[in-house]
Order: C-alpha cells, then structure tokens, then sequence
C-alpha cells in the first residue's frame, strides 16, 4: 500500500477513495481497522472510521489505531480526511486527531485543505467558501451534530490544536508547487506546524499535491488528493463496474439543505415514508414495518428522517442531541439488515453518520470502488450480491437518488 487515509466518516471517507480512484489508484474503503492485511494489490487504502462526532480522546485512539495498521502496510503517506465544510465541534476532532498523527509521524509542516472545488468548496484567505457563502451562512450553521459558526480556517484549528497555524494565501498558490513548498517551509521556521492552504480550482489543488510530495501527512476534503496518485507514478485510469440487478430503496437521516431538496425532488415522483423520531424513541415506528414497506413499495421507495432545522431543533430539545441521533442512526442501520435479509441488493444512504450506522449494521467490511455518481459520491460493491452509496449530505444533483440507482444496477 503506498497511501494510507483516515476519513472521520464514510462518506467522507468514499468520497475520498472516489477522488484516488478516479485517478488510477487501486482504492479499497474499509469499514473501521482491519483486523488482517490488506490485498497486496491495494495501493490506496482508506479507513472509514465514525469519529467526527464523537469524543475527542476516543477519535484520537481509533485514528492511532488505523495509522498503526496503514504504517503495518507499508503506506509512505498518511492522509487524514475529514469534511470539506470542516464540520467539527470547538473542542475538535479535526484539531485533536491532525495533532496525534502529526505527533506519531513526526510530521512538522501539515497541509490543512477542506477545499473541493467540485462541490463548490474553495479556501481564499483562510476563509472557507460554500459556493457564493462563507461556510457560516451557508447552512452550516444550523447542521444537527456539528453547527459551523465561523468560516475562518486559522481560527477553527487554532481552538482545536495545540500548535500555531498558518496560511499559504492564494497569490503563493498561483505561483505553483515550488512557490507552496517554499512557504510551508517559511511557516514551519516561524513555528507554524499546521498550514491552511488557500485553493479556489482544482488546478491548484494539483499544485498543492505536487507540493505534499514525501510529506509524511497531510489533511483536508477530498480535493487535495487530486494530485497525490501523480507523486507515486500512477495516471489516472476507468473504473470497472459490474451492474447489479435486484430492488433498490433509499434511506436518509440526513437534514442537509442538499438533501432535502433532492427529498423534495424525489417525492414528487416516489413513495416516502416519514420516520418520526419521537416514534422511533417510543417504539410505535418499527423497523421491520419500515423494511417491510419499502420491500413492497414499487419504483424507489424512500425512508428519511431529514427535517428542516426547526424541527430538529424541537427533537433534540425534547430527547437531547446525542439521544435522538443515536436512536435514529441505529433505527436506520436495524432497517437496512433487514432489508438485505429480504433481498434488497441496492441501498442507497444519505448523510455521514446515518451511512456510518447502515454500513456497521450491514457488517460490511470492505468496499469496492466504482464509477462516480455525483461529484463525491462513488458506487460500492459490499458483497457480490449487495452494491451501496452513502451520500454526504450536501453532495448531489437534485436527481441524485434516481441517478444513484440507475449507476449502481437495475430492478
Ligand atoms: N428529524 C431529526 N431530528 C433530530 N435529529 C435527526 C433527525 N433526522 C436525522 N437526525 C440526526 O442528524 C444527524 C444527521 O447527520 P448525518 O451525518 O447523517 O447527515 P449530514 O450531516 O447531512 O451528512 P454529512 O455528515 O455527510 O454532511 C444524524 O445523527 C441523524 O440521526
Ligand atoms: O468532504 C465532504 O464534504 C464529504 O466528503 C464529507 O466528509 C461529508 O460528510
């Protein structure tokens, strides 16, 4: 294995080996650390870990866990991914987990990058954009686990990391990868051991790759890996694909204002099925009677419990945060084995940790990389009888859930 990643959520984590993929790397995702080798053939591994959210000493000890068996494989490089809208709390995990692999590495000059310009993702001045938005107005403020109130990078990490962070702004970035090189190495002499970097297109994105070059780690959004596959020899290449017949359904936990525009879309042409948490607290909403339904229900059924930030604010007020989360991520994850159990051989997921709970759940292990449907989001084939794709929450056209289905097989 020559590059070994970490992604805080699996779909971050294939959006991640969509981006390596594409650019030829044999990429396999893994649910959670392995607990054996990985194929020799593999040359980009990324270890799907669900520690965006949860207790900062807890992410920092899974994330040293995945490094020690990435390293047991001889990776060269180390990526730590996490969300290209930096989604995290103030006490971290970004900050605390980029601190620990910096440490263990004995990494000095960590490149900080959530850019994907792809997805409408840019840094400029530290500042990261969601389109025309700064990440603070862009509906990120409202998000349920990890509300984003500032859109300053240097700020952001600063509260999370114990080292001095700095900035490569976009006029050394335009320069190209010497110029990016000859400032990290500036940062670092001043004490900085954390660099945002600025990057606006994907042309920079591949200097700042050019420029990560023998760097032991780096962290950001998928964009940044743009250009790593290069620094190892390899050119990018198809994706092969096996259709998969079979029903196909969709579950989304996630409240994103992507997501619940493509909810929008789908309704007006599909079944749905609300779930209601506080029926899913109390019990009157089971899971085999979701399963059941959406086995029954022609054309692509839909199950979500995304809900615009109101009514998530009135949910979490009622059962707390954490509580509500958790009761509906393993709601879905207890759906989806069921499903699989009735012969659906098509799941389609919507939002990082709903996708984490149904992956776990379904006890897959390891996942193929296919095509892309969206920017960001890949097929995945689990087994030879079960393909998925787990949606971050603000990827994807408003189609993207007929788009999904028809990219993954048919029924
Ligand atoms: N109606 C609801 N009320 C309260 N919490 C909800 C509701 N629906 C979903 N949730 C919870 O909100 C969280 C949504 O996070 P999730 O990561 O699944 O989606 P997302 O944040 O949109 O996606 P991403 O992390 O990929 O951007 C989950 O923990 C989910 O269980
Ligand atoms: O980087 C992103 O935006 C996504 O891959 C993600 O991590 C959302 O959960």
């Amino acid at each position: 294995m020559l590059l070994g990643c970490i992604g805080d959520d699996f779909t971050g984590s294939s959006d991640l080996a969509n981006t390596l993929a594409k650019a030829g790397m044999r990429t396999v995702q893994y649910s959670g650390v392995p607990d054996g080798p990985a194929d020799a053939e593999v040359q980009a591994g990324v270890v799907s870990l669900k520690s965006r959210s949860i207790d900062p000493d807890e992410a920092v000890r899974q994330s040293l866990e995945a490094l020690r068996w990435l390293q047991d494989q001889g990776c060269e490089q180390i990526f730590f991914k996490y969300c290209s809208t930096f989604d995290s709390t103030a006490q971290g995990n970004i900050g605390p987990v980029a601190d620990a692999l910096a440490e263990a590495l004995d990494a000095h000059k960590v490149i900080v990058c959530p850019a994907f310009p792809g997805a409408g993702r840019s840094i400029y001045q530290g500042y990261l954009f969601v389109k025309d938005m700064l990440l603070n107005e862009s509906g990120m403020e409202n998000h349920p686990l990890t509300p984003m109130k500032d859109a300053n990078l240097r700020r952001l990490m600063a509260a999370q990391s114990n080292h001095s962070v700095g900035l490569v702004p976009a006029e050394t970035v335009f320069k190209g990868a010497a110029a990016i090189a000859a400032q990290m190495e500036a940062a670092h002499t001043a004490g900085q051991r954390m660099i945002v970097v600025d990057a606006l297109r994907d042309a920079d994105l591949m200097e700042i790759g050019a420029a990560a070059k023998g760097l032991p780690l780096i962290t950001g959004g998928s964009g940044v890996a743009l250009g790593l596959p290069a620094n190892f020899g390899i050119n990018p290449a198809p994706v092969p694909w096996q259709l998969q017949t079979g029903k196909a359904v969709v579950l989304s936990g996630s409240c994103s204002t992507a997501t619940r525009g493509q909810i929008a879309y789908h309704l007006a042409r599909h079944a749905g099925l609300k779930i209601d948490p506080a029926a899913v607290i109390d019990g009157t909403q089971t899971p085999q009677d979701v399963a059941q339904w959406l086995f029954e229900t022609d054309g692509l059924p839909l199950a979500y419990s995304s809900a615009d930030p109101d009514e998530v604010a009135g949910i979490q007020a009622r059962f707390g945060t954490d509580a509500a989360a958790h009761a509906l991520e393993s709601f879905f994850g207890d759906v989806a084995v069921r499903l699989a159990r009735m012969g659906v051989t098509r799941i389609l997921t919507a939002g990082g940790e709903t996708s984490g709970a149904v992956v776990e759940a379904l006890n897959i292990r390891t996942m193929a990389i296919g095509p892309e449907i969206d920017p960001g989001v890949p097929a995945l084939r689990a087994s030879d009888t079960l393909v998925i794709a787990l949606k971050s929450g603000n990827f994807g056209a408003e189609d993207y859930f007929e788009k999904a289905a028809a990219v993954l097989g048919q029924g």
